[in-house]
């Protein structure tokens, strides 16, 4: 079966799903967290857990990738409400744009003020190695060139304007919080700050095409998160954003180096419990209006 590929989903339809999601748990998150290839284990943190599968969740998209394990999951970390996707969904799985984002705004009804996404990548900045942690200061939306944005289509005014801001996408104050974080944590050596860059996808980067996006201002590349943060900026929430570099992306014609998605997910196992101290303590110290 082919993947549902409806483009538009209104309010009403959002807000369903919303609040079937809210009849079953009382929980009510403040922040949501979204996690990359092989980055689950964040969701295993959540302490009283009420787990829900994609699949019996309505309107909900399936998990195609491994690595993305498909479930929702709400919970508290270190005593903070959380709600938590073990698997996101990108455009080359076949979902519309719309789609994929749909659980962000999702998200915003479900009471969520902050965005915490994750994501694996490959390293274009020549300093970066693989494991780094790269804090997103900004992104480069190449799907949205060619006019696949997520927020194309009728606006509805009640999530947000017609023409969203995005040259403050990634809150500043979120990134400057990760990198003392990352300090006394002792990951100075290995946290990083860049720009991120979304392709499409499936197949990985030519070595021209990755020497374009370099020569273009990106750090690392990969194949989520910009739709993401469009739509959640657009709706009004923070957002905080981290690649891990698992692998460097191949930009020399002699190099016997190929991408794969393997290595992707083993260097996520490799640095997923850095990854996942560092959200977590960040967690605990973001302020909410109640908290
Ligand atoms: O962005 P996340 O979901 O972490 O996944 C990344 O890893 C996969 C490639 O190995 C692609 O889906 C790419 O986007
Ligand atoms: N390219 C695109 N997406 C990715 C990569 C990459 O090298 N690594 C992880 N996701």
């Amino acid at each position: 079966m082919f993947p549902d590929t409806k483009n538009g989903y209104t309010y009403e339809d959002c807000k369903a799903t919303a609040d079937w999601l809210l009849a079953q748990t009382d929980v009510r998150p403040k922040v949501g967290i979204v996690c990359g290839s092989g980055l689950g284990g964040l969701a295993e943190m959540l302490k009283d857990q009420v787990a829900f599968n994609y699949k019996d969740i309505p309107n909900f998209p399936q998990s195609t990738v491994h690595g993305h394990a498909g479930r929702l999951v709400f919970g508290t970390l270190k005593g903070r409400p959380c709600v938590c996707m073990q698997g996101r969904f990108h455009l080359y799985e076949g979902y519309s744009i719309q789609k994929i984002t749909l659980p962000i705004r999702i998200f915003k009804l479900l009471g969520v003020e902050t965005v915490m996404l994750t994501n694996a990548a490959g390293g274009l900045n020549q300093d970066f190695k693989v494991g780094d942690i790269m804090i997103i200061k900004d992104h480069l939306n190449m799907p949205g060139f060619a006019g696949n944005n997520p927020l194309s289509g009728p606006n509805d005014e009640r999530f947000g304007v017609r023409f969203p801001c995005m040259s403050d996408a990634y809150d500043r104050e979120l990134q400057q919080m990760a990198m003392d974080v990352g300090q006394e944590l002792g990951y100075g050596d290995f946290l990083k700050e860049g720009v991120y860059c979304v392709l499409g996808g499936p197949s990985f980067e030519t070595v021209a095409e990755s020497r374009m996006l370099h020569k273009l201002g990106a750090d690392a590349v990969g194949m989520s998160t910009a739709p993401e943060v469009i739509v959640a900026r657009h709706c009004g929430m923070r957002v905080f954003a981290l690649s891990l570099i698992t692998n460097q992306v191949v930009m020399d014609y002699d190099s016997v180096e190929k991408a794969n998605h393997e290595e992707v997910l083993q260097t996520g196992k490799e640095r997923a419990e850095q990854l996942e101290r560092l959200v977590s303590t960040m967690v605990t110290k973001i302020e909410h209006n109640n908290n």
